[in-house]
Order: C-alpha cells, then structure tokens, then sequence
C-alpha cells in the first residue's frame, strides 16, 4: 500500500503554461442539485472553480438558478431535465454526476441518460444519489474513464460489503469488479486503481460534515481537466481537498466545504511554485 501525501501533489500542481485559455484547464459539468439538494452542486461546482478549473456548468433542478449565480457567478447552468443535458454532456471533458441528484424517478431518468450519452473518452465521476442509484436499479456501468466515489453506506450499497466487512483486503477485491477509479471515503480513506492501493495521509473529523464529499467531486473534475495522467491527477485531488481541510481546521472547529473551497486557490498557488 502507498501513502497520499504532499510531495504527490506538488509533482502535479505545477505553475501554468503562458499560452493558454479557459479551454486548456477543463470543460466541466457538474449534474446534480434537486429541489432540495441545491447546496450539494452549488458546492461541487464552487470546489472545481476555485481548484481551477477553466469552464464549469451546471445541469440541476432550475428552482437552483439564483442561488448558484448568486453564490458563482463564475458556473454556467442549464436545466437537467431538457435535452441541453444531452448537448452539455458531449462539450464537456470530465462530467461529475451525483451531487444532490436525489434517487426519485426523475433522478434515475436523468442518471439513465447521462449514461446513454456519455463516451469512452470523457471522464465520469459518479457520486452520492448517483453511485446509490447504480447499485439500486443495477444499472450497466457506462462507457466512460470511470471514478466513483462512495461513502462507506455508499460503498455498502455498491459492493454488497457491509461496513464491518469493510477490510482493505475485501474492498479491493470489489473494487476490482468494478471498472475504473474507487475513491472509498471514510476518516481513513483508500483509493483503489488497478492493483494500487494508496491511503489518504490527511484529512480529519473536522471534515465530518455535509458537503465534505461534495466538494471532493469538484476538486477531482477540476483536477482531471488540469493535469495529466489522470490516476495522478485524481490521488492529487483527494489528497489536496483533506489537506486543505486540515489547514481551515488549524484555526477552525469545522472545516465547512465553503471554507475549504475558498482556500484552495492560495494552497494550489504555494504547491505549484514550491520545489519537488
Ligand atoms: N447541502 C446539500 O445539498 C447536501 C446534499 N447532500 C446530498 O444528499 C444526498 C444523499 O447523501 P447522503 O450522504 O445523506 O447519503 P445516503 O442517503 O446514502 O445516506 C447515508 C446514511 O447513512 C448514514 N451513515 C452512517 N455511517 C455513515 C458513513 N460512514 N458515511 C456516510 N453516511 C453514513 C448517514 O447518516 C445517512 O443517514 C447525496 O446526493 C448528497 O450529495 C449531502 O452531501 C449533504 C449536503
Ligand atoms: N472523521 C473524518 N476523518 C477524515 N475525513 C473525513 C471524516 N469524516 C468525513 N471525512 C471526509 O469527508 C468526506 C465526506 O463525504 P460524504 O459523506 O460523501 O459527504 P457529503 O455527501 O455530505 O458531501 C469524505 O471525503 C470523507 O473522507
Ligand atoms: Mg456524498
């Protein structure tokens, strides 16, 4: 097993090229937020601005409109439920659905067509309602670079492991029958790729609130349009989002995602001009 540390980060997060353009750090669209998850896309599609991401949009429940311009003005949006889902999906490069997504029949419908029009070259992050949504109504696995990213009820549901039997050992066993990236969240968190196994140096309870894993969805989208390969880039993300908790946690009780979020601009600068 391999640690997620600092030094694996600083060797992806490196200062930006001069000739580039929005179009060179990643189009991403974040598909969640239902009337009563907003927050959950609104926060996932903050973490990818603010992780540096050169075009985000958001496919969510319209009643979400003015919050998510009011909070990012930054994100585009457009109603999940019409066929600019269908166009958004084919623009995009990496495409994060879950959020907020809910598990209702307009959810699974949503899910089924993200699905059907997603291509093997585009990244797909699936999680929350999603990953929830995939074991319930054994849905095939698309055609895409996969990366899930369960929370240990989530990842019950998915690999049939109940918590308990959570071993590293059986985790990997699952994860194994499942195509692409599994980012395993818990208060030690494993991320399985290939025959890898890599735990999570950083992060702590005051990560323990909702949104924590919302936020990680934008700041792997945001990581995955940035930097290449995408393996790295990913193990990148996932340490940055709990370190960068752990640094909001220096000074703070609860490391808010909203917290978090803001400071990745500034941990994201010192990592790329500090040497390897
Ligand atoms: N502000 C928002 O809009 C928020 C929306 N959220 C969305 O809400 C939807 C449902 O997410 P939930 O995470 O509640 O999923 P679930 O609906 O799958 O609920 C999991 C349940 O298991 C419990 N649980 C026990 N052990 C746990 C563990 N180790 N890790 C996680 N849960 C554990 C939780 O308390 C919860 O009752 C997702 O789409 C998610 O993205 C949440 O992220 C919370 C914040
Ligand atoms: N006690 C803890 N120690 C370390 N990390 C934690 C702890 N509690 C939660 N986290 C992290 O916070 C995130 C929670 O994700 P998730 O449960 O999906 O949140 P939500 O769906 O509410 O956004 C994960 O990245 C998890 O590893
Ligand atoms: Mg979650």
């Amino acid at each position: 097993m391999k640690q997620l540390t600092e030094q694996l980060a600083r060797a992806i997060v490196r200062p930006r090229s001069r000739n580039t353009y929005k179009g060179s750090f990643g189009k991403i669209l974040i598909i969640g937020g239902n009337a009563q998850y907003g927050g959950a896309a609104i926060m996932s599609a903050s973490a990818a601005v603010y992780a540096g991401a050169g075009l985000v949009s958001v496919a969510t429940d319209p009643v979400n409109r003015s919050a998510l311009h009011a909070r990012l003005p930054e994100a585009m949006i457009l109603d999940a439920s019409t066929s600019a889902l269908e166009t958004a999906i084919h623009q995009a490069t990496v495409i994060v659905v879950g959020p907020g997504l809910g598990t209702d029949t307009t959810a699974l419908k949503i899910l089924k067509r993200v699905f059907a029009a997603v291509s093997q070259t585009q990244v797909l992050i699936i999680d929350g309602s999603a990953i929830t949504l995939v074991a319930t109504h054994h849905l095939a696995y698309p055609q895409a670079q996969l990366i899930w990213t369960p929370h240990q009820v989530e990842w019950q549901r998915l690999s049939g492991l109940a918590l308990a039997a959570q071993t590293i050992e059986a985790s990997q066993q699952a994860a194994a029958k499942i195509p692409g990236i599994i980012i395993a969240k818990s208060a030690q968190t494993h991320v399985f790729i290939g025959h890898e196994i890599y735990a999570n140096t950083a992060g702590g309870p005051a990560m323990a609130t909702g949104g924590s894993g919302d936020t990680l969805t934008g700041i792997i989208a945001a990581f995955a349009g940035q930097f290449h390969p995408l393996s790295q880039a990913v193990l990148a993300a996932v340490f940055v989002h709990s370190h960068v908790a752990d640094i909001v946690a220096m000074n703070s009780y609860v490391a808010l995602p909203t917290m978090v979020i803001r400071e990745l601009p500034a941990y994201l600068k010192q990592l790329s001009v500090s040497a390897n």
